[in-house]
């Protein structure tokens, strides 16, 4: 199938220039000299490993599309198995997530402030399981990984779905012998898989927490999401998802910047922005001679971070898979699928929330029969409100456990 954005077909392809800069000065992500030392693609590499991963083959899976691939899968436990095997947790990470919840001092990680000793999710009581998605680029099979041809799957990494990743995170529970998660929990991206369990395999999940997330993706999201790919697979250096080899500088570092950049304005808030940044130069520039704003620059240095981290073609494969959630899908409907999940339920949203707004969740709480409502975290950052605001998680998903 042809992948080229609908109006770039039939037109002569794009000329790859040597990543030539937009601008020649040199901060930033639309200047390229940051860029320079970048490797090609932010996939992880053996060596560069945070925490104590874990890896195991599971074999080949064959997907929705039909098509089969060899699974590697990334993990990470925290927290010991109990002997009647009732304590496990699956913790399902966010888009541009990964294993690494925290560090063993809890200075690093997506959750330090939630998952740990004493913590909300108390590792001295639960065996909490974190495993890389599956499309993912830090351990677990994606499109960074090799064909078996040898060489990366690119962009012949089969599409995938959400279902798929679910299939996956299966797997990885019977491998470590885990008969019933007493929780699956996750937000936004990590939030759809947390909905797609008890759907899948609704006699292997006790009680599931969705924060900032959604049954099925709404038509706002997936046009977020389409900007996001245009930007990457219009960067000359993507190179039709070819560029592994590309010299360090080279990767689609400015589409992969510019797709965060997009998706990080909709992950904080108006009110955020316009306080934190109002119409201030950035430091140093000058906007009425070609300088930026504040705001520029703070969304250029999100964009260069998730290039130096993160694989393009893996944003790729997880953005359209986000793209085709739907519980609902082939069975009848979201609501009618909803309610069939009768485990006990809980429903996060933050009030400043732009990408999953507040009211849809609302409405997935009153559909679900074993859920109390909706509960609210009040956060002036929008979305991202589930990584910031640590006190306010964590009390909710104290509460939720201590009540099951
Ligand atoms: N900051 C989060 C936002 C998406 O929920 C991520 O990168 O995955």
């Amino acid at each position: 199938m042809d992948r080229s954005p609908s109006y770039l077909v039939g037109h002569p392809p794009l000329r790859i220039t040597d990543a030539a800069p937009v601008r020649d000065a040199d901060t930033g992500y639309r200047p390229h000299a940051r860029f320079r030392s970048l490797p090609a693609s932010g996939a992880w590499r053996e060596g560069d490993d945070p925490g104590d991963r874990k890896f195991v083959h599971l074999g080949s899976q064959t997907l929705e599309s039909g098509a089969t691939i060899d699974v590697t899968v990334a993990y990470e436990t925290w927290g010991e198995l109990n002997e009647d095997r009732t304590n496990a947790v699956l913790l399902c990470h966010a888009l541009t997530g990964d294993s690494h919840v925290r560090n063993a001092d809890g200075t690093e990680g997506w959750w330090p402030g939630i998952v740990g000793p004493g913590l909300a999710i108390d590792t001295d009581r639960y065996f909490v399981v974190a495993p890389n998605v599956l499309g993912g680029c830090q351990g677990t099979t994606g499109p960074a990984s090799p064909h078996p041809d040898g060489r990366p799957w690119a962009r012949r990494f089969p599409r995938l779905t959400v279902r798929d990743q679910v299939a996956t995170e299966k797997a990885l529970m019977d491998y470590l012998g885990v008969p019933s998660w007493h929780l699956v929990a996750g937000a936004s991206a990590g939030g759809h898989r947390v909905m797609e369990w008890p759907a899948s395999y609704p006699e292997h999940v006790d009680q599931f927490a969705v924060l900032v997330s959604a049954p099925e993706t709404t038509a706002e999201q997936i046009a977020y999401a389409h900007q996001q790919i245009l930007a990457i697979e219009l960067d000359p250096a993507w190179r039709g998802g070819d560029y592994y080899d590309a010299p360090a500088g080279n990767g689609p570092h400015a589409g992969l910047g510019l797709a965060r950049a997009i998706a990080h304005t909709t992950y904080r808030c108006p009110t955020e922005l316009d306080s934190r940044f109002d119409r201030a130069p950035q430091e140093g520039e000058d906007p009425m001679d070609g300088g930026r704003f504040a705001v520029q620059s703070y969304l250029d240095y999100h964009g260069y971070k998730l290039a130096a981290r993160f694989d393009a073609n893996s944003y790729l494969t997880l953005t359209e898979a986000m793209m085709t959630h739907s519980i609902g899908r082939g069975r009848g409907g979201v609501e009618a699928v909803l309610s069939t999940m009768t485990q006990r339920a809980l429903v996060v949203s933050v009030d400043s929330d732009r990408l999953f707004h507040p009211a849809d969740q609302r409405r997935l709480a009153e559909s679900l029969p074993g859920c109390d409502g909706l509960v609210t975290i009040h956060s002036d950052h929008g979305h991202d409100g589930f990584l910031v605001e640590d006190d306010q998680v964590g009390d909710i998903l104290r509460t939720f456990l201590a009540g099951a």
